[in-house]
């Protein structure tokens, strides 16, 4: 999958913000560029206000780090930077550092399509502290977008109670990489197909779609029009019954649903794109069904989100298949996730590891410090709660307590006889080498599926859901504690 270097013809290297190239040269200059690092990528609150998240984004990013590397074209442009006295803003040998560069670092990583919680880190990198500040930005934009819009999918997906749902929203995306990111998240969280063929090319997604108004309006009559559809494509009769008078619309629907029986196929369904989606769902539902066509679907669409689709669900509305845009792929209710990526520790000059914390007067911020795993803890398939832990700390033990990173009140024990243990973090890349063998697609869109099944209702509903546990573990806890006081008294010298 070559999807950015497709669409950007060549390096990415160049896509970050600029003070992570200032801060690079600053460390190359000061000598750290080279000292080892550990950062973390985590968002502090699901989005949508919501209990879960579905990770998205980890393909694009094997692909960025298998290909970050600065072309000369890159630093070509970064020679021709000047600061204001005229000198150059980056010297050269240091942009002879860059054109040797080349992606080193271990990364971990969640799965594509797993469900994950505030805190708990989605993405561990360690290595050159220089390349992993580079990677803050492109690892931010490509995670924080797709895990929003997988999760967005899931949201409207759960609503739908097993109903099929289409992702029509490549025409009011936020732009051409928007668009495509979104439709592959979409599938990713579970809707069955996309309306965007390029996705469907790139991604290999199902690509699927009915007709527009236009096609109505072309003809002088709306019979007529579905007449010429159905020579067209008889196996994929869908018809929009709702370009001059939905009642009216179902009925020449129905009456070229009969000739195209008598041809030996049959009509799948109706949609119905404006008015009241319960009123005219049932209607045609009805009307449906008295003239023998009771496994006819009926598609809607029309400004749908997953509030709609349940207040639809509960209004017992005839509809079988949804067809959402606009809401989803922009997730119009929350337009960014607001990931972030920390450092967590260095390894100083005797070859030590130091914990890192950024203390920060609201508790939420203050970021978990050391190199960590995450662990899932299930019992009969069912998710109980996770841990975040030290890398040195051994899960064998038979009682963890777990500490919530902003409540310290919140705190539960864990006593793991008995239990499923799955560490979430997955090896991605050992010193720049892919070792992680990458999912198709559909596999990933299992995943996800399989994720999902293993939290309670309780966590899924989409208002006011009950809070997963996810907890640092005790000596996690106390360090963190420790390294806050110690960075507080720290006066600077
Ligand atoms: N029964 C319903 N319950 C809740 N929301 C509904 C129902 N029917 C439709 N909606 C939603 O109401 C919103 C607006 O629909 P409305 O009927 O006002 O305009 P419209 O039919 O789209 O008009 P237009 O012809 O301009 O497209 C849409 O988001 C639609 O999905
Ligand atoms: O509403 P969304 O969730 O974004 O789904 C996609 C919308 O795009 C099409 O509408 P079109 O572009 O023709 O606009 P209109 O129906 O609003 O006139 C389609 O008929 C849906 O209404
Ligand atoms: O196929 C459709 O019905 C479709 C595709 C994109 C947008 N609206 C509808």
């Amino acid at each position: 999958m070559k999807i950015t270097q497709d669409l950007y013809q060549g390096s990415l290297a160049l896509l970050t913000d600029f003070y992570q190239l200032t801060m690079a040269y600053a460390y190359w200059k000061s000598g750290k560029a080279e000292e080892e690092a550990v950062f973390n990528l985590f968002f502090r609150k699901n989005p949508f206000q919501g209990g879960f998240t579905v990770a998205a984004g980890l393909d694009y990013i094997i692909d960025y780090c298998r290909n970050f590397k600065f072309g000369q074209d890159d630093l070509d442009y970064l020679k021709s930077m000047k600061n204001a006295d005229g000198s150059l803003t980056f010297e050269p040998a240091f942009l002879e550092y860059l054109s040797k560069m080349e992606f080193s670092c271990d990364l971990d990583a969640v799965e594509e399509g797993t469900v994950v919680f505030p805190h708990m880190p989605i993405i561990k990198i360690k290595g050159p502290l220089i390349q992993c500040q580079l990677l803050e930005t492109p690892l931010l934009n490509i995670i924080n977008f797709q895990t929003l819009i997988a999760t967005k999918a899931a949201r409207i997906v759960y609503a739908a109670k097993g109903d099929s749902v289409l992702e029509f929203g490549l025409r009011r995306a936020q732009g051409i990489d928007g668009a495509l990111a979104a439709s592959r998240a979409a599938y990713i969280g579970g809707c069955t197909s996309t309306s965007n063929v390029m996705a469907g090319k790139l991604f290999g997604i199902p690509v699927s779609g009915t007709h527009a108004h236009s096609w109505i309006m072309s003809f002088d009559s709306e019979l007529e029009a579905f007449k010429a559809y159905a020579d067209a494509f008889p196996d994929k009769c869908v018809f929009l019954v709702d370009t001059y008078d939905t009642i009216k619309g179902v009925k020449n629907a129905i009456e070229v649903g009969k000739i195209l029986r008598e041809r030996g196929k049959e009509m799948l369904g109706v949609r119905i794109d404006s008015g009241d989606l319960a009123y005219y769902s049932n209607l045609a539902r009805e009307m449906l069904d008295e003239a023998g066509f009771p496994d006819a679907k009926i598609v809607a669409s029309n400004d749908l989100d997953e509030q709609i689709i349940t207040s639809l669900k509960i209004q017992e509305a005839s509809i079988n298949v949804w067809g959402v845009g606009t809401k989803l792929v922009t997730a119009f209710d929350q337009p960014a996730l607001g990931a972030v990526y920390k450092l967590a520790a260095i390894k100083n000059k005797e070859g030590l590891w130091e914990p890192k914390v950024k203390v920060s007067q609201q508790s939420i911020k203050i970021n978990v410090p050391g190199n960590q795993r995450v662990v899932r803890f299930s019992k009969n398939g069912k998710a109980l709660a996770d841990m975040i832990f030290l890398k040195e700390e051994s899960l064998e033990r038979g009682q963890f307590t777990i500490i919530d990173p902003v409540d310290p009140t919140k705190r539960k024990k864990i006593y793991t006889d008995g239990l499923e243990k799955e560490e979430l973090l997955k090896s991605i890349f050992e010193k720049g080498t892919k070792v992680y063998e990458r999912p198709d697609i559909h596999q990933t869109k299992k995943n996800t599926e399989r994720n999902l099944t293993q939290f309670d209702k309780a966590h899924k509903r989409l208002v006011n859901p009950h809070v997963y546990p996810v907890g640092l573990e005790e000596g996690l806890y106390e360090l963190r504690t420790q390294l806050v006081f110690k960075m507080k008294d720290y006066d600077g010298a």
